[in-house]
C-alpha cells in the first residue's frame, strides 16, 4: 500500500480541543478517503492512479491547511493584551443606519472572520434578523487589530435596535467605554439615534461619531454633522465620513477606537463582578451567558453566585467569543466572555445580573438591573385543538431562551384551550408568533393585543388584568388605570399637523414641540400604551410618508374612563370578543364590530340579533333577518284568513327556534373581527 506523504503537523499549538478534534478528523478522513481510494485504483491503469493520487492530496493538503490557518488565527485571538491595550465599544445607531454592515467590516479588516466565511450581517445569527434585517439578539465579538505596531483587543458589543428592546441596549452600554455613533448621512438624526445618545451618555461613554453611508447620491454628511452638533451636542469636526458597504472609512474607525477609547479601569484585584449583557439557551450545554468583567478575575471551574437570582453554579466553560466561541482558562477585569454552567434557563442569568464568586462574594451587585415586565399581552390559540400541548411545548422551549416571555393557560368557549402571553412590545410579540409558526410549524389565532390594567376595588385591593374577560364586575371596582408611555416624534415640519392628529385621535396628551434644526420638529406627547398596540406606528409612517421616527419609554399608570364593552350575540355574551376601551371610543368600536359580524355570521332560520353593550346598556344592534321559507308557496290563490294562518303558525315556530336555537360563530368570524379590533382599538 503507498504510504501518504502527510502528518500530521505537532507544531501546531491548538487553542482548544475543539479546533484539535476536527483538525485530527479532518487527518483521519482524509487519510482513509486516500487509503479507500488506492485499494480501489490497483484495477485501473497506472497513470490515471497517479493522476486521482495527486489531485486527492492536493485536496487534503488544502483542507489541512485550512485547518492549520483556522488554528492558528484562533490562537492569534487568544494573545493576551495588556489591559491598556484592550478596548471595549459598541455600536449606537439608529435602524438600517447601517450598525450591522459596519459590524461585518470591521470584523473582516481585523482578519476576525475570513473574507470567504463572512456571511452578511454575521453578528446577526437568527434567519428571522437576517431576514428582517433587524437585531433581535446582541452578540459580541473580540477583534485583534495592530495599531502602531502593538497588538490590540478590541471587544465589540453589539446592540439590538429596536425599542421594544431597549433595556438589553442599556445592559450592553453599560458593559462599554465608548460608543460608535453611526448616523445616515442622507437620513440624519433620528428619534432612535438620540435615545441611544443620551443612554450612552448616563454611561459616560466617550462617543465616536460616524456619517455613514457617504456613497449615496443623496448623503449630506455636513448638513448632517451640524444636526449632529446641534441636537446631540457632540463635536463633529472630526466625524469619521464612512461607507460601511463600500469599505471606506473603515481603518479610520478602527484607529479612533484606539485612541479616542480609554482602557478599562485596573480592577482584577478586586472581588469578582461581571456584568451579563446577554444570554442564551443552547440544548446541549445550557445556557450560555456573554459577560463583562468589571472587577476581578474569573477562572474555569470557579463556583459563580448570580447575584439577582440567587442561584450557584461551577463555571464549566469559560472563554471568549472571537465571534465563535474559544475556550480560556481565565478572564480578567476588562475583559469580555462567556461561560456555561449548566443553567438550565435563561431566567436564571438575567441580563444585567451580577456574577461574583459563591466564597468571595461582592459587597454590591452592579447597579441598572430589571426585572422584564411584560406590556403587551394577548392570546395564542392552535388553529387545531390537537396541537395544543405542542404549543405549550413550544412556548416551553422558547422561555428558556427569552426570559421575558410569559404565559399561561387561558380557555376560551370560542377557541378552546390556549395560552395567554406576555411580550415586551409589538416586535417582541410578532416575532414569538412568527417563530412559532415557523420553528414548531404551528397554526396560531391570536387575539387583539392588549396590555395590563390595574383595578382599584372597593374593598381595597387592586387587581391587575390583561384579560378583559377577568376584569372584576363594576359593582366590585372603584376605577381602573391604564399604562400611560412618553413617546418622542421627530418629523420634518410639512408633517406636524397630520401628526398632532394622530397623536389626539389617540387620546395623546400634548407635552411640547420644538424645532431641533430649521426644518425639523420634535413632538413630545404622553398616550396611553393600549393606544399604541394597534396600527399607531403604521400610522405614523403613512402620515409622514415614512419620514418621522419615534421613541417611547414607559411612565406609569394613569386613572381612565375605562369600561368593558360586551358583545351579545342573540343574547348570549361572546367572552373573546369582549374588549376594554376607553369611554369616548366604545359607541364607534360597537358599531364598527356589530357591522362587521353582521356581514360575516351565516343566515339562520331565525332573527339574530347583535349587541355591543356596556353592563346592560346595549350601545350599538345590528340584526340578521332569517332565512324565510316561503310556507304560502302552496297555496294556490285560497283565501286569505287559511294564508294567515299558515304564517302565524310559521312565526310561533321561529319563536321557539330561537328560544332554544344556538348561534354557531364561525372561526373566519372570529379571526376577521380580532382583526378588526386589532385595527379599531
Ligand atoms: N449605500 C449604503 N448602504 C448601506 C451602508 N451601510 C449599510 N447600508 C445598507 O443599509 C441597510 C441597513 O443596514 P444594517 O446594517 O442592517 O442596519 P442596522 O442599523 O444594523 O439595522 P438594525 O439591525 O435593524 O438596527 C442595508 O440594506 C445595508 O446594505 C452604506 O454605507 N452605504
Amino acid at each position: 500500500m503507498a504510504t501518504t506523504n502527510f502528518c500530521r503537523p505537532k507544531f501546531i499549538q491548538y487553542p482548544n480541543a475543539k479546533i484539535q478534534q476536527q483538525h485530527h478528523n479532518c487527518f483521519h478522513l482524509a487519510s482513509k478517503l486516500y487509503f479507500s481510494h488506492n485499494l480501489k485504483s490497483k484495477r485501473s491503469g497506472a497513470q490515471s492512479i497517479r493522476r486521482r493520487r495527486s489531485s486527492l492530496r492536493v485536496h487534503c493538503q488544502a483542507a489541512a491547511t485550512e485547518l492549520e490557518i483556522a488554528a492558528r488565527a484562533g490562537k492569534d485571538r487568544l494573545l493576551k493584551v495588556p489591559i491598556s491595550n484592550i478596548r471595549n465599544f459598541c455600536i449606537i445607531a439608529h435602524i438600517d443606519h447601517g450598525k450591522s454592515t459596519l459590524a461585518d467590516k470591521l470584523l473582516q479588516m481585523t482578519g476576525t472572520v475570513e473574507s470567504r466565511e463572512m456571511k452578511e450581517q454575521f453578528l446577526d445569527n437568527m434567519d428571522l434578523e437576517r431576514e428582517r434585517g433587524i437585531t433581535i439578539k446582541l452578540q459580541a465579538a473580540r477583534m485583534r487589530f495592530i495599531y502602531e505596531n502593538e497588538p490590540y483587543c478590541l471587544n465589540l458589543i453589539d446592540t439590538p435596535g429596536h425599542v421594544d428592546f431597549s433595556y438589553e441596549v442599556s445592559r450592553s452600554l453599560a458593559a462599554c467605554e465608548g460608543a460608535l455613533l453611526v448616523v445616515d448621512a442622507s437620513q440624519g438624526v433620528e428619534a432612535q439615534t438620540l435615545a441611544n445618545v443620551y443612554l450612552a451618555l448616563e454611561n459616560n461613554l466617550e462617543i465616536i461619531p460616524i456619517l455613514n453611508k457617504i456613497d449615496l447620491p443623496g448623503a449630506e454628511p455636513s448638513r448632517v454633522a451640524q444636526e449632529i452638533e446641534e441636537i446631540v451636542g457632540l463635536d463633529c469636526s472630526n466625524a469619521i465620513h464612512a461607507s460601511a458597504k463600500e469599505g471606506i472609512g473603515i481603518t479610520e474607525i478602527l484607529n479612533a477606537i484606539v485612541q479616542k477609547i480609554p482602557p478599562p479601569g485596573d480592577t482584577a484585584g478586586r472581588p469578582l463582578r461581571a456584568l451579563i449583557f446577554d444570554s442564551y439557551y443552547d440544548p446541549y450545554r445550557g445556557v450560555i451567558v456573554y459577560f463583562r468583567v468589571i472587577d476581578g478575575t474569573i477562572k474555569k471551574g470557579d463556583r459563580v453566585l448570580f447575584m439577582a437570582s440567587g442561584k450557584d453554579y461551577f463555571a464549566d466553560e469559560l472563554g471568549v467569543l472571537s465571534p465563535n466561541q474559544l475556550q480560556v482558562d481565565q478572564l480578567y477585569a476588562g475583559e469580555v466572555g462567556f461561560l456555561s454552567a449548566s443553567i438550565r434557563s435563561v431566567a436564571d442569568a438575567r441580563v444585567g445580573d451580577t456574577i461574583t464568586h459563591f466564597n468571595r462574594k461582592a459587597e454590591q451587585s452592579l447597579p441598572g438591573y430589571k426585572e422584564a415586565t411584560p406590556m403587551v399581552f394577548c392570546g395564542l390559540f392552535p388553529v387545531d385543538a390537537d396541537q395544543f400541548s405542542e404549543l405549550r411545548d413550544a412556548l416551553e422551549k422558547l422561555q428558556l431562551n427569552d426570559a421575558a416571555l410569559k404565559f399561561e393557560p387561558e380557555t376560551s368557549s370560542a377557541m378552546g384551550f390556549g395560552f395567554r402571553c406576555g411580550f415586551l412590545g409589538l416586535l417582541h410579540m410578532e416575532i414569538v408568533q412568527e417563530r412559532l409558526e415557523r420553528e414548531y410549524d404551528l397554526s396560531l389565532i391570536t387575539t387583539a393585543p392588549s396590555v395590563v390594567y390595574r383595578v382599584n376595588c372597593i374593598d381595597g385591593d387592586i387587581v391587575e388584568c390583561s384579560n378583559p374577560s377577568l376584569l372584576p364586575e363594576p359593582g366590585k371596582r372603584r376605577s381602573i388605570e391604564e399604562p400611560f408611555v412618553k413617546i418622542e416624534l421627530l418629523t420634518p415640519k410639512d408633517y406636524i399637523g397630520a401628526l398632532m392628529e394622530l397623536a389626539q385621535d389617540r387620546r395623546g396628551i400634548f407635552k411640547e414641540m420644538k424645532y431641533i434644526t430649521e426644518n425639523r420638529a420634535s413632538l413630545i406627547y404622553e398616550l396611553p400604551l393600549a393606544e399604541m398596540v394597534g396600527d399607531f406606528f403604521d400610522q405614523l409612517k403613512s402620515r409622514s410618508k415614512g419620514y418621522a421616527s419615534m421613541e417611547y419609554s414607559f411612565i406609569g399608570y394613569t386613572e381612565s374612563d375605562l369600561i368593558k364593552l360586551d358583545i351579545l350575540i342573540n343574547g348570549d355574551c361572546v367572552e373573546p370578543l369582549a374588549t376594554i376601551v376607553h369611554k369616548d371610543k366604545a359607541y364607534s368600536v360597537g358599531r364598527a364590530l356589530t357591522q362587521k359580524l353582521k356581514e360575516l355570521i351565516p343566515r339562520q332560520m331565525f332573527k339574530v340579533p347583535i349587541q355591543a353593550t356596556i353592563g346592560s346598556k346595549v350601545i350599538a344592534s345590528e340584526a340578521i333577518s332569517a332565512i324565510r321559507k316561503d310556507v304560502l308557496a302552496k297555496c294556490y290563490g285560497g283565501d286569505i284568513s287559511r294564508k294567515k294562518k299558515l304564517l302565524k303558525k310559521q312565526a310561533e315556530g321561529k319563536k321557539r327556534m330561537k328560544a332554544i336555537g344556538k348561534v354557531d360563530v364561525p372561526q373566519e368570524a372570529f379571526m376577521a373581527v380580532l382583526k378588526l379590533e386589532k385595527e379599531v382599538l
